[in-house]
């Protein structure tokens, strides 16, 4: 699908999409839970997608009405030796431990960008949990056998803090008196996102300064109702959108979430825009923009926003934490220099900081996803200040998170054409 963004003015009110990362937590919750647990705005984003087909052929059965998902489990009682993550990051290292609390060999895949990431972890962990665990030289297919057996065990948080969410996941359904400990954990946010999300659905894991995480007497998932919060990751791209090309209102988003991507606010007040946070309601103005610092080491899908928002800015933005991108749909760091250079826009990438050269004119042109969602939402919103249209090639990347994005900008006044069979 091709997709073309002409300059323009935003100006609108639009609701948030649901957020991916709460919603993949709570499916593995209710399938980890006895019982019928209802999920309330839920996602139907292809990542939320898989996670359901997951949570299905570990056991559960989903009956899907028109605003919310029931999902009844009985535990972790595979229909299938085999999983497919689609091309979803949090869901393959999420679900792998999870579905390991299994006796049965299972075979665990993905497809799209999901071959090409990295999940040697799991050869290392596994099997010092009692898993057996093999891969394609750290690659996809996943060969795994347990039972999961949570022990006490010292992990490397550097690479990715999905893994440790999938093992704090799988722990709170069978663990007793043990503890993880982390190394040099990354994505901190997105951590608390996962303890806060097992309180709910009733287990409670004692953190101490994101280093260790302890489980006391075995406890067990309540089957409970949850609402999925709208998503900071998705709105950050709306909330630049107006800050770049106009005013928006963007609703149900929570400022007091865990989520880590409501940094974007920071980075919106750094450079100077007119913001007025409400508990669920942000209303953002375009005011001048000049050049800002951050650090986006734990909220690394902050960069592509901040990218757009930074090509706007007059002056050099420096946001730290490139290093955490090498590893996304794309090698995220590379794709934003490669795309937005086609727009005119200069980045430089040294060492661990990435380098934006803005105010120099954003220029109309044909820029390519890489099938990497975030970056087609990236230039959609570099479009609308740029001096023509630019084409987006592979643009339904979206819908791994965000399947709504283009309406969503169409409703605060974008002005889209899509084009779907290019
Ligand atoms: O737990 C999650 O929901 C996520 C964690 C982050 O990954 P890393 O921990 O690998 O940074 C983030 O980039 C990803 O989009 C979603
Ligand atoms: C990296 C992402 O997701 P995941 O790692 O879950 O595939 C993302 O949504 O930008």
């Amino acid at each position: 699908m091709q997709v073309t963004v002409s300059p323009g003015i935003i100006k609108g009110t639009v609701t948030a999409n649901p957020s991916k990362s709460a919603m993949q937590r709570a499916v593995a919750a209710a399938l980890l839970a006895n019982g019928t647990s209802i999920i309330r705005n839920p996602g139907l984003s292809n990542d939320c997608l898989a996670a359901l087909e997951v949570a299905e052929n570990l056991g559960a059965r989903i009956k899907r009405t028109d605003d919310h998902f029931e999902i009844t489990s009985n535990g972790i009682k595979p229909f299938y030796d085999e999983i497919n993550c689609g091309e979803s990051g949090l869901g393959i290292r999420m679900f792998t431990p999870i579905a390991a609390l299994a006796a049965i060999p299972i075979t665990i895949v993905g497809h799209g960008s999901l071959t090409t990431r990295p999940m040697h972890f799991f050869e290392e962990v596994l099997p010092q949990l009692d898993v057996k665990c093999t891969t394609q030289e750290g690659k996809l297919p996943l060969h795994i056998k347990g039972p999961l057996q949570p022990k006490n065990i010292t992990i490397d948080g550097s690479l990715s803090s999905q893994f440790l969410t999938g093992l704090l996941m799988a722990y709170g359904a069978a663990a007793e008196d043990v503890t993880i400990t982390v190394k040099d954990l990354k994505s901190k946010p997105y951590i608390a996102l996962t303890l806060q999300l097992m309180a709910h659905f009733g287990v409670q894991v004692k953190e101490e300064n994101f280093e260790t995480f302890s489980f006391g007497k075995k406890q067990s998932y309540n089957a409970t109702d949850y609402t999925v919060e709208g998503d900071w990751s998705g709105a950050a791209f709306l909330l630049v959108a107006a800050a770049v090309a106009g005013k928006a209102e963007v609703q149900h988003l929570n400022t007091a979430s865990a989520q880590s991507d409501k940094a974007i606010l920071e980075a919106l007040e750094k450079a100077g825009t007119s913001i007025l946070p409400g508990m669920f309601t942000v209303n953002i103005q375009k005011n001048g923009l000049k050049a800002f610092e951050i650090d986006a080491t734990d909220c690394p899908d902050l960069f592509p926003p901040l990218v757009a928002l930074a090509a706007n800015c007059n002056g050099t933005t420096k946001i730290k934490g490139v290093s955490r991108l090498a590893h996304k749909e794309s090698d995220r760091g590379l794709t934003l220099q490669q795309e937005f250079g086609k727009m005119g826009i200069r980045i430089d990438l040294q060492g661990d900081d990435m380098l934006v050269h803005g105010g120099t004119g954003i220029k109309g042109a044909q820029v390519h996803s890489h099938n990497d969602h975030r970056i087609a939402m990236a230039c959609a919103v570099a479009a609308l200040t740029a001096d023509g249209p630019v084409v987006i090639e592979n643009a339904e990347a979206v819908n791994k998170s965000y399947p709504e994005f283009y309406d969503h900008l169409q409703l605060l006044g974008g002005k889209i054409a899509v084009e779907a069979n290019s």
